[in-house]
């Protein structure tokens, strides 16, 4: 569903489950089996139970809860094993009958949430709706900061908890960098929705059109026998257009006369950084951290490099553009190429197991589309640029470190580094072909060097350790002042999945064979 939905704030939210349950006759404990049956089927569609068996269900003590309780119970008939998290039980009689169903199936409840995060594979935070606000109050700061900062894909149930309805995350606070893998808003979005960068799905299929209309949100359109449906993130449809309209000529030449590619460019990196972001909720289970898109021009022209990885690592997210020019970017929509690059990244884990899905290759190897599917050996050289606000060359740092690397490419002679959006020096590429990639990020930044061969798969590496921080003194390209740069090397194993002609949507599609 490409259209945005309208999003219904926490007191018309309020209002209208008052009117469901008088004018519209419905009892509470029906509207929540609907809330919760919805989210076990958002549960399913992110990621079956032969793929993450083990749920662990967060409830809070309303009816936010009440729909994780619901919730537990469909995911037990579906195969999944479910562990309840449920510290602040109600005495109400309708969430006594829930649980009292949950223990009748044998679903464990357990009072230790850090050690529930690490036995299984997916959380589902049912802690707070529409209902939160204010300060997160005991028992639950505890068990929102493991949340923001666990490493365990999250499905929140009508609000990642702790974010204010109306206004999003919280600045600070324990909720504070909670940023969920996916979302299923229940009836209707609410204005929360607009800081939220996962799959996102609605459930409620049990709302006319004449009440949406009276409070003012939109009913999208269930297929088959769903209770919910994606919206928002890039559906399938959403991307086919996407790439349909950056390689049309029409296209083209309508923003190249109207000169808005600025505004073009801002819409395609952000369906990229969409397109990023499901793929990452879809390959979480996989350790795959990171995902690199990378469209390049059919002349190897500078690339629109897009580079996600999950919140908690480093708090990288990063989509970075070093073609701002009309004529490049011009370039990249005439192309269509899209580079993907789904891979394992750990700057700060120091001997981190990584386990790069070997299935996840022998799949792509089999799909004919896809040419190459291998693991390449990289090293990233990684600059700490926030310290000093210098502006440096890092040709030559980099250079040295490729020079000793025993398979490295030949090192091109340009590079272009940026912070974010802003260019700390930017040269000509000669080419863009292989030999590195540019990563940058607030503060960071990182040059990857590719290896000239492809690793056996046997010979991946298994473990990351970075390098030591190393001060470097260089000369500022802003002051001319020697001024120092830390830096540190770092050498990951990587999986490309490669394809000239690639586009996004079947880059999801082969995604989705693949999960
Ligand atoms: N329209 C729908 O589709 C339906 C939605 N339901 C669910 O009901 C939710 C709203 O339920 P409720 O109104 O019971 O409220 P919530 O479940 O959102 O939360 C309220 C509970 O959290 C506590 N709380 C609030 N702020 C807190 C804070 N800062 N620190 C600690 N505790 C705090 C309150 O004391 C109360 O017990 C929705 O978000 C949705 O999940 C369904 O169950 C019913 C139907
Ligand atoms: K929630």
């Amino acid at each position: 569903m490409a259209t945005k939905l309208r999003t219904l704030g926490p007191k018309a939210a309020a209002a209208l489950d008052e009117e469901l349950m008088s004018t519209g006759a419905f009892s509470i404990d029906q509207l929540m089996e609907l809330a919760g049956l919805a989210v076990s089927q958002a549960m399913y569609a992110i990621s079956p139970p032969s793929k993450t068996p083990h749920i662990l269900v967060a409830c809070g003590p309303g009816n936010n809860g009440g729909d994780g309780l619901v919730a537990a119970r469909h995911l037990f008939h579906f195969g999944y094993k479910p562990t309840m998290y449920y510290p602040k039980q109600s005495k109400n009689e309708l969430y006594q009958r829930l649980r009292i169903q949950l223990e009748q199936l044998k679903v464990p409840f357990t009072n230790d949430f850090g050690d529930a995060v690490q036995k299984n594979d997916y959380i589902i935070d049912a802690i707070f709706g529409f209902s939160f606000s204010g300060e997160v109050r005991e028992p639950f700061p505890a068990v929102i900061k493991a949340l923001a900062e666990n490493k365990k894909p999250v499905l929140a149930v009508d609000a990642p908890s702790s974010w204010n309805i109306e206004s999003g995350p919280p600045n600070d606070g324990p909720g504070k960098g909670y940023q969920p893998a996916a979302l299923i808003s229940l009836t209707a979005p609410k204005p929360l929705v607009k800081w939220f960068k996962g799959r996102h799905f609605v459930g409620g299929r049990f709302v006319g059109k004449e009440i949406a209309e009276k409070y003012g949100f939109d009913v999208p359109s269930y297929q088959g026998s769903d209770q919910i449906v994606e919206v928002e993130g890039l559906a399938h449809e959403e991307i086919t257009n996407f790439e349909k309209s950056s390689v049309s000529g029409r296209f083209l030449s309508r923003y190249m006369s109207t000169l808005r590619e600025l505004k073009v460019f801002t819409n395609l990196e952000r369906s990229t950084v969409k397109l990023g972001t499901r793929l990452m909720s879809r390959t979480a289970s996989s350790q795959i951290n990171a995902v690199d898109l990378a469209g390049s021009s059919l002349t190897q022209q500078p690339n629109l490099p897009s580079l996600l990885t999950l919140p908690d690592e480093l708090q990288l997210m990063i989509y970075k553009y070093c073609c701002p020019t009309h004529g490049v970017l011009s370039l990249w929509l005439a192309s269509g190429i899209l580079e993907s690059e789904l891979y394992t990244f750990h700057p700060e884990s120091i001997s981190r197991r990584l386990k790069s899905d070997l299935r996840l290759l022998h799949i792509c190897r089999r799909i004919r589309e896809i040419s190459r599917a291998e693991f390449w050996k990289t090293t990233t050289v990684i600059f700490d640029i926030a310290a000093n606000g210098a502006i440096y060359d890092y040709r030559a740092a980099v250079e040295s470190v490729a020079s000793r690397l025993p398979g490295a490419l030949p090192f091109c002679k340009t590079l272009d580094l940026s912070c974010g959006r802003f260019p700390i020096c930017q040269l000509p590429y000669q080419r863009i072909h292989e030999e590195y990639t540019v990563l940058s990020a607030n503060g960071w930044a990182a040059v990857r060097i590719r290896c000239g061969r492809s690793l056996g798969e046997m010979q991946r590496l298994d473990e990351v350790a970075p390098s030591p921080w190393r001060p470097l003194r260089r000369p500022c390209l802003r002051c001319g002042e020697r001024k120092e740069v830390m830096m540190r090397k770092l050498e990951t194993t990587m999986l490309v999945i490669r394809d000239e002609g690639i586009s996004p949507g079947r880059l999801l599609e082969v995604v989705d064979a693949i999960l």
